[in-house]
């Protein structure tokens, strides 16, 4: 469904991605995870064609991206449904909808579609009972299960998701993570997932990539990723404050910076 090769990327100065290579499988749950500031959510917006690489191929379900047009590219937009930590609800409106929002938007359904139409989807989320429900009086846990029930209203070929599980108690992120898998499975998507939440991750993914330093450091199944013993896959994978991979954004040496003069 995606194929990434000899991406680079940069933020000024900064190398972001420094030629990589990375393949999503059709029908697939793929985990990307890796240090905070390693460019989880910026190879999203890559993938999506926010941002433009500087060298390298993306391909999306056979499109070369920066090749297409912007029309093009925008309806390519559309089939890749997006659910992001700050996606928040539209909260003037109750969650039906916040549901059907999408669907007024972007295609022309009788009245009695539209609702059949949004009651399965929030069906699926297991929220059709929540239909007149205001944003407030949901838990964070039922507000991202409406979000996701809007990014799949206009039954996207793919589902990216930036973090799904962060603020969530442990019984909201079990919900949640056989969700995502479920409507994986039922919908016939692929689906990526961006997340620091490595058992989570690991327990739905069919495949993962371990991403630091501007490229891929590991990829394969969660079983291969468990049984890769290199000191940079153990570090992040089991949460070790000290190892290979470093958590500092560059900077100069500390004592010169002290030194320096400047406002900051
Ligand atoms: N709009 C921007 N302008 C300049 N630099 C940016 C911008 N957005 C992100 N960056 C930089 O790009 C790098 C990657 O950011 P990104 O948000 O993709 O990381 P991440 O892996 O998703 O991090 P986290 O897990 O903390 O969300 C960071 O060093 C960040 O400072």
């Amino acid at each position: 469904m995606i194929k990434i090769r000899g991406l680079t990327f940069r933020r000024g100065e900064r190398v972001i991605f420094d030629q990589l290579d990375l393949d999503i499988q059709r029908g697939s749950v793929t985990g990307i995870m890796g240090p905070s500031g390693s460019g989880k959510t910026t190879l999203l917006k890559l993938m999506t064609g926010q941002l433009q690489p500087n060298a390298g191929l993306i391909e999306v379900d056979g499109e070369n991206i920066q090749h297409l047009k912007k029309k093009d590219l925008f309806q390519l937009r559309q089939r890749m449904g997006m659910l992001f930590q700050s996606g928040a609800l539209l909260t003037d409106l109750t969650v039906f909808e916040n549901v059907a929002y999408p669907l007024r938007e972007h295609v022309k359904l009788s009245p009695s579609l539209l609702r059949k139409l949004v009651l399965l989807k929030l069906e699926a989320v297991g929220l059709r009972g929540a239909r007149d429900l205001m944003p407030h009086e949901l838990s964070g846990g039922m507000a991202r299960r409406v979000a996701l029930a809007r990014a799949i209203a206009l039954d996207p070929m793919m589902l990216l998701y930036d973090e799904p599980f962060t603020g969530q108690d442990p019984i909201s992120m079990g919900v949640l993570v056989t969700l995502i898998r479920q409507l994986n499975d039922d919908a016939g998507l692929t689906s990526i997932l961006v997340s620091h939440d490595v058992r989570e991750t690991a327990s739905i993914a069919d495949a993962l990539y371990l991403i630091y330093g501007g490229k891929v450091i590991a990829h394969g199944t969660p079983a291969e990723i468990a049984a890769d013993q290199s000191a940079q896959v153990r570090q992040f994978m089991d949460g070790r404050p000290d190892g290979p991979l470093h958590f500092h954004y560059p900077a100069p040496a500390l004592a010169d910076d002290l030194r320096a003069g400047g406002s900051s």
